[in-house]
Parts: C-alpha cells; sequence; structure tokens
C-alpha cells in the first residue's frame, strides 16, 4: 500500500471505506436495486477530523447499493507496474484545497486522493463506458478521450467503450460510436473532439434513460461548469433510479473558469497560441507610424488568458479583462492612456478578453441580451468596438494620424491540438477518472488540486465560477508588465473583495501597496500605477 501522502499534514481516518464484505453481487448493471435509497440534491458527504480538518468526499456506488460485490484491482497481474511500489492509493489519502497554512490556522476543507485503489467494484466484462464531450472546443479533448479509452482497454481489460456524438443530445438523438484502442490511436493529434459536441440538450430524463436502455454503467462526461451541472443533475437521477453507473465529470473549459481546480487542460496550449496572435500584432504596430494592434483573446466571465497571455508576452502595454472595468474618455480612462504610450513609444499592443467592458458597449450601443443553447449571454465584439472607439478618437485628432490593426484569434487558439504538456496532463486527467470510476466512486470531477490529482464533488465545481482575482498578486504583475492605470475606484477594489477562507491578516507594510496607497490615485479619485 501506498504511504498517505496528504498535501498539509497527515489525516486521520475520517471516513469508512465501502464495506468489503458483500452479500451478493448485482446481476445487471442497469437493474435497480429494490429499494434504493432516496438521494438529496447536493447531498454533502463531509466528515471531520483534528485540527479542523475537514473530508468533502465524494458519493460511491455502495451509498445507495451497499451490496454491490468488489474485486481485486487487476492492475496487481498487470506487468507494467509489477516494480511499482506502493501503487495503490491508501483509502485515507486526501488532498488539501488550502496549501497555505498559518501557525494556529484550522487544517480546512479537504478531498479523496484520485487513484487506483486495491478493490475495485466493476469486473473488466461487466463494464459499458460511454465518453461524451460538451461545450465549446478546448486543446486536448481528444487526447482525454482516447486516454480513457486506451486506459480502460490497458489496465482494467475493459472492451466496451462507447462515444457519445454531439454533446449531451447525442444520448437521445444520435446513435453509439465504438471507441477502441485502434480506433482512436492517432487522435490525440487532432484539435477539436472526434466526437463533436453541443450546447444546449441537457435533458435529463432522456439522457438516463439511454444510459439505462444501453446498459452503460461508466459515463466520462467532459465539459465546462455548464456541462458539471449537467453530470450533477444526471448522477441525482442515476441515484434516484438506483442504477449502478458511476459518473464522472472532466473538466474542460479553456476560460480556465472553474473552481478549486489547479488549472483545465488546454489552457496552457491556448496560452502558447495565444502568442502567435500578439507577436503579429507587436510586428504590424512597431512597423507602423503610432501603429496600435488589438488582439482579443477568449475569456467569457474570467480573463485567465488574457492575463497569462500578457504576462507570456512582454509585448502588451495594456491588458484588459472581465473582472477589472475600465474606462474610455477623461483623465485616468483608456484613451488618455493609448495616446500617452503612443507618444512615448510610438506603437502599442492592447490584448482584451472577450468578456472585458460588455456593460460600456451595451450601454453606448443598446443592445437586447441574446442567449446561447446553453443560457450563456452571448457577448459583443469588444475588440471592433474598442478599435472603433480608439479611431474615431484619433480621428478628432488630425496631428496625430494612426495605424490600428485588429487580430481575432479567438477559435484558432481552441481549435489547435494540445501541446506536449497538455497532453501528459490529459493522460493522467483520464487515468485518474477511470481508476475512480472502476473503483466505485461517482458523482465528482477529477482535477489537480495543488498538485494532486483529487475528486472532488459536483457541488463544489459548479457552485461558483473561477475569476481572476485582481487584488491578488498576480494581476499586480500584469500592471507591473504593462504599466498600464489599473482604471479602478476604490468602490471596485472594495468589492473586488478575496479569495474565500483565505485570513484577512494585517498587511505587511508595503504589501499590494498598488491598491492601497493614496498617493497613487490620480485626480479622479481613480487608482494608477504609476504609467509614464
Ligand atoms: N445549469 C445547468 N444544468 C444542467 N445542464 C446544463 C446547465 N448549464 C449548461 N448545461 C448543459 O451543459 C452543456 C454545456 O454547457 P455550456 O454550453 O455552458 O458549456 P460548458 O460546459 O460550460 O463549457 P464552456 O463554457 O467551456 O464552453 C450543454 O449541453 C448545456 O445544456
Ligand atoms: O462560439 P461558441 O462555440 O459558443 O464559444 C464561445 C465561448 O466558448 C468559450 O471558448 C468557452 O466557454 C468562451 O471563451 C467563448 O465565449
Ligand atoms: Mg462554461
Amino acid at each position: 500500500m501506498e504511504t498517505a501522502t496528504v498535501v498539509v499534514a497527515p489525516a486521520p481516518v475520517v471516513v469508512a471505506s465501502p464495506p468489503q464484505h458483500k452479500l451478493m453481487e448485482l446481476k445487471s448493471s442497469f437493474a435497480p436495486a429494490a429499494k434504493p435509497s432516496p438521494v438529496k440534491k447536493h447531498k454533502k458527504k463531509l466528515a471531520g477530523g483534528c485540527g479542523g480538518y475537514v473530508l468533502e468526499d465524494v458519493p460511491h456506488l455502495t451509498d445507495y447499493l451497499p451490496e454491490l460485490k468488489s474485486y481485486p484491482n487487476p492492475l496487481q497481474d498487470h506487468p507494467a507496474y509489477s516494480v511499482v511500489k506502493q501503487y495503490f492509493v491508501n483509502p485515507d489519502d486526501t488532498v488539501a484545497k488550502k496549501i497555505v497554512v498559518h501557525k494556529g490556522s484550522a487544517r480546512g476543507t479537504h478531498f479523496r486522493r484520485a487513484g487506483p485503489r486495491q478493490r475495485v467494484y466493476f469486473q473488466p466484462g461487466e463494464v459499458t463506458a460511454a465518453i461524451v464531450t460538451c461545450g465549446g472546443l478546448c486543446p486536448g479533448l481528444n487526447t482525454v478521450i482516447r486516454e480513457l479509452v486506451c486506459g480502460l482497454h490497458d489496465m482494467y481489460g475493459v472492451t466496451s467503450v462507447y462515444g457519445i456524438e454531439g454533446g449531451y443530445k447525442g444520448f437521445y438523438a444520435r446513435n453509439t460510436v465504438e471507441l477502441t484502442p485502434r480506433s482512436v490511436n492517432d487522435i490525440h493529434k487532432r484539435g477539436g473532439t472526434v466526437l463533436g459536441t453541443s450546447r444546449g440538450g441537457q435533458v435529463t430524463d432522456k439522457i438516463v434513460d439511454s444510459i439505462q436502455d444501453r446498459g452503460i454503467n461508466q459515463v466520462y462526461i467532459i465539459g465546462g461548469d455548464g456541462t458539471q451541472k449537467g453530470a450533477a443533475t444526471i448522477n441525482e437521477e442515476i441515484q434516484r433510479r438506483g442504477i449502478k453507473c458511476a459518473v464522472v465529470g472532466v473538466p474542460k473549459t479553456i476560460d480556465n473558469d472553474i473552481a478549486v481546480i489547479d488549472k483545465s487542460f488546454g489552457f496552457d496550449t491556448a496560452v502558447e497560441e495565444a502568442q502567435r496572435a500578439i507577436n503579429a500584432a507587436h510586428v504590424e504596430a512597431e512597423s507602423a507610424e503610432n501603429g496600435v494592434g488589438v488582439v482579443k483573446l477568449m475569456g467569457r466571465n474570467s480573463g485567465f488568458i488574457a492575463m497569462y497571455a500578457t504576462l507570456a508576452s512582454r509585448d502588451v502595454d495594456c491588458c484588459l479583462i472581465p473582472e477589472s472595468p475600465f474606462y474610455l474618455e477623461g483623465k485616468g480612462g483608456l484613451l488618455e492612456f493609448v495616446e500617452r504610450r503612443l507618444r512615448d513609444n510610438g506603437h502599442m499592443v492592447i490584448v482584451v478578453a472577450e468578456g472585458a467592458g460588455q456593460d460600456l458597449i451595451a450601454k453606448s450601443m443598446n443592445f437586447a441580451d441574446t442567449h446561447d443553447a446553453s443560457g450563456n449571454k452571448v457577448l459583443l465584439d469588444v475588440g471592433l468596438w474598442l478599435s472603433q472607439k480608439i479611431k474615431e478618437h484619433f480621428k478628432r485628432k488630425p496631428n496625430f494620424p494612426i495605424t490600428l490593426k485588429y487580430i481575432d484569434p479567438t477559435y484558432m487558439i481552441r481549435a489547435v491540438p494540445s501541446n506536449a504538456s497538455d497532453n501528459v496532463y490529459c493522460t493522467l486527467l483520464a487515468h485518474s477518472a477511470l481508476h475512480g470510476a472502476m473503483a466505485g466512486y461517482t458523482g465528482f470531477t477529477v482535477a489537480p488540486v495543488n498538485g494532486r490529482h483529487a475528486y472532488i464533488p459536483f457541488y463544489r465545481i459548479t457552485e461558483k465560477q473561477n475569476k481572476v482575482v485582481i487584488t491578488d498578486r498576480m494581476w499586480a504583475r500584469v500592471l507591473c508588465s504593462t504599466n498600464q492605470p489599473c482604471f479602478l475606484t476604490h468602490e471596485d477594489v472594495e468589492g473586488a473583495g478575496q479569495e474565500e477562507e483565505e485570513p484577512h491578516l494585517p498587511m505587511v507594510e508595503g504589501e499590494n501597496a498598488l491598491v492601497k496607497s493614496p498617493s497613487m490615485c490620480n485626480g479622479n479619485g481613480h487608482l494608477c500605477s504609476g504609467a509614464a
């Protein structure tokens, strides 16, 4: 057995392992249990330990099918693992949500550590797995699909894996496709998803009917925050019906807007791909008289791609994200800054996340809100709008001609295949996912938390979105690198808040001075970063 690898400190035994003694095995994977226990919505499985330790556990099939039989994990006879010591995860291993702790602070929330268990709740021949991809594209989707298929086959001898085509609606509107190690062999080299994807169409009853009718007993659902909400409702219905079926979420989003997890797959690839657009904008801007390059990047509600692409590039003069409001006109406004930067440097690059400035555009253009099939607000084109506003501003200054180039690579950065590091990440995610399902865990999203893969209950993933915290040091680093104004009022800063559970300790002198020091306010009461 592997020794406990708890990130903060060894955890006490808090939750009984699933019962090892079983009276009888359910014959069919989809035969309902005689009387499944009723499952409440978002029922939390919490357990406490010493020092303020809390385990936020994930459901197990035996929670509502207590008589399920378990088997020795076939991995123990796998030649590839014969030399691996401590291959199985200790049942008490947990991963701390919070890694930075203080002498007196409570140990806080922990999640069950991902990985193979000594006992599994499926025999190889019994598994019928299904994989579905939902929401927008993201580099790495095909790698996750490939590694689920190959991992189930190679590690657990599972031969029955099906793809659901076209997102959630494919469960009830399309035939399944058989996925074999041979058929998925090369797919990780391609962008997109070989299964297709869609928005909308999440009709829980019809999806669970299809799962039941097809005898599917492991569902791997790859998608973003919306998809994980859908997965949670599917899991509730499966438990309500008492079906032996593990529901596993694999978090996918180019926006990196999924809470709790370290980072979503494909994000690194997207940031890397964005460099090409920023470089092009820089080359164009540098080569023209008062050249301005505007690059729009994805990021509906969260500006992570824009923030990291800006930091990586060092060619960016201004980064605009949804979390940080800005204004155009007047002292301390964006147009004044553009003018100043052009006078100083002769060129500039602006990176804008697609969700930035939406309220400003709506105000100036009077558009009614529209939504996509999943209910997401359709965004107005901030890149086009901003370019227009900058052009109009300089048209009023005949002695200040500018050349502006607008580059919109949004779909290009998410349609590429994943890079090497995302490929490795996707492989580990897929393996963690299938080990959890084989061990009988269900109703969880798998992802790294502080560098360790963990099984996280759906409600934790879906209760809020991950956003750039503009009062954190990372955003300050961006402002330092671009030397742009931060455009914020004191009210904006107060409203921005802090990460939950962060202790509000007295500030070290000089720390976060960017948003606290009154000497950095301009005449309008706006805070500025000391841009030239
Ligand atoms: N609140 C919800 N409850 C159940 N299902 C949902 C919910 N929100 C979205 N879904 C379903 O999840 C699927 C994907 O949702 P959405 O289009 O929002 O993308 P996503 O998973 O958030 O990914 P991304 O935003 O990264 O593209 C859709 O089929 C949608 O119907
Ligand atoms: O045009 P589509 O496919 O709806 O996707 C656009 C959205 O999808 C994402 O890539 C992921 O949510 C967002 O960044 C973007 O706003
Ligand atoms: Mg989403």
